[in-house]
């Protein structure tokens, strides 16, 4: 990576005989949006307080913009902006007053303030409510509110720790929209910490795994998906409109194309495991014996899929012996 603007080595937190991070390098550029992915107590919050230096490691180093984080605190914390999972405001201010305050806070000049603030509320898709008090603010409101506090500072680098926790669906949408345009229109770097896995897959450029304080895996999703189930046969579903206990030749039928390996009927679905794509093959011969099809749903390895692959089941922990797995597109 060129200009990494996030650059971690053998960054290391230990609470006495536990270890929240161990030995965690990874580098992170500009304009990326980055998902830190890990089950409760996996080391993500460590690892951010670190970035921001609020808490200083064991061992290793956290460089944020070209500055050491635990050496150099308050410049940091002027590059980077950080999204709590809850953020608290003067409930008898306005959204607009509130913002000016922050401003005010952070040293921005008088004559700025206003035009600044206002400016960051319509950023944030906040400027019908400005003038209301945010005692009257829903959670997404207040989360939208929350990302113009940080924005109105102008960071290079934002940190969102669970965002969208408490917001409705639609409101999530919007959310996960608004930060993937920051980052594309302004090349703000985006560090976010989630356990729903779809957000992530949606929104993230690359993923890390962590379990136990260590990054397992790292990379863009895509790739880490055909690298972890490359080799698995496709798996498709096709639905039909009739009962398929009336029909018991279908699945010896199915089992006899060149290809399938697998065959499972169950009330109106078919699964086929297959080495190659046969679909084309199974629904003609669907067609063919008077089934009317309704649905073809090929299974898709997301984000969901990786994770299980990598802590449910567990299976691959041991084959990576501790080294994390960097993989590139
Ligand atoms: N101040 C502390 N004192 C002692 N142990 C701590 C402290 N903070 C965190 N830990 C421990 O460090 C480990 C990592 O915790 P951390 O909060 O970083 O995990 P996390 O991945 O953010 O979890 P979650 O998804 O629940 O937010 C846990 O074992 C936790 O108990």
């Amino acid at each position: 990576m060129d200009h990494p603007i996030i650059q971690l080595e053998g960054l290391t937190k230990r609470y006495g005989r536990v270890k929240a991070v161990d030995n965690l390098s990874l580098q992170i550029g500009k304009g990326e949006i980055f998902g830190l992915i890990g089950p409760n107590g996996a080391g993500k919050t460590t690892t951010i307080l670190m970035l921001l230096g609020l808490t200083e490691p064991s061992a290793g180093k956290a460089m944020v913009c070209g500055i050491d984080a635990t050496r150099h605190p308050i410049p940091v914390k002027r590059k980077v902006g950080y999204l709590p999972d809850s953020v608290g405001f003067y409930d008898n201010l306005t959204a607009l007053e509130n913002l000016q305050f922050i401003g005010r806070l952070n040293g921005i000049p008088e004559h700025a303030i206003a035009a600044r603030a206002r400016k960051t509320l319509e950023l944030v898709g906040l400027e019908k409510e400005m003038h209301k008090k945010t005692s009257a603010f829903s959670r997404g409101m207040k989360q939208r509110l929350g990302l113009a506090d940080l924005l109105v500072r102008e960071p290079e680098v934002m940190i969102l720790d669970e965002p969208t926790l408490g917001i409705d669906p639609a409101g999530i949408r919007e959310f996960l929209e608004l930060i993937r345009q920051l980052s594309r229109q302004q090349g703000l770097t985006v560090l976010l910490s989630s356990h729903h896995l779809h957000q992530m897959q949606q929104i993230c450029d690359r993923v890390g795994i962590f379990v136990e304080g260590r990054l397992l895996v790292e990379g863009n999703i895509d790739t880490i998906s055909s690298r972890l189930f490359g080799k698995e046969p496709y798996v498709v579903t096709v639905t039909v409109r009739e009962d398929l206990a009336v029909h018991p030749a279908l699945e010896q039928q199915l089992r006899s194309i060149q290809g399938v390996q697998d065959v499972k009927v169950a009330g109106h679905a078919v699964e086929l495991s297959c080495r190659t794509e046969i679909t084309p093959d199974a629904v003609r011969l669907m067609v063919q014996e008077g089934l009317s099809i309704t649905a073809v749903q090929r299974k898709a390895y997301g984000l969901d899929e990786i994770y299980q692959r990598y802590f449910e089941s567990n299976p691959k922990m041991s084959e990576t012996h501790g080294k994390v797995q960097h993989i590139y597109p």
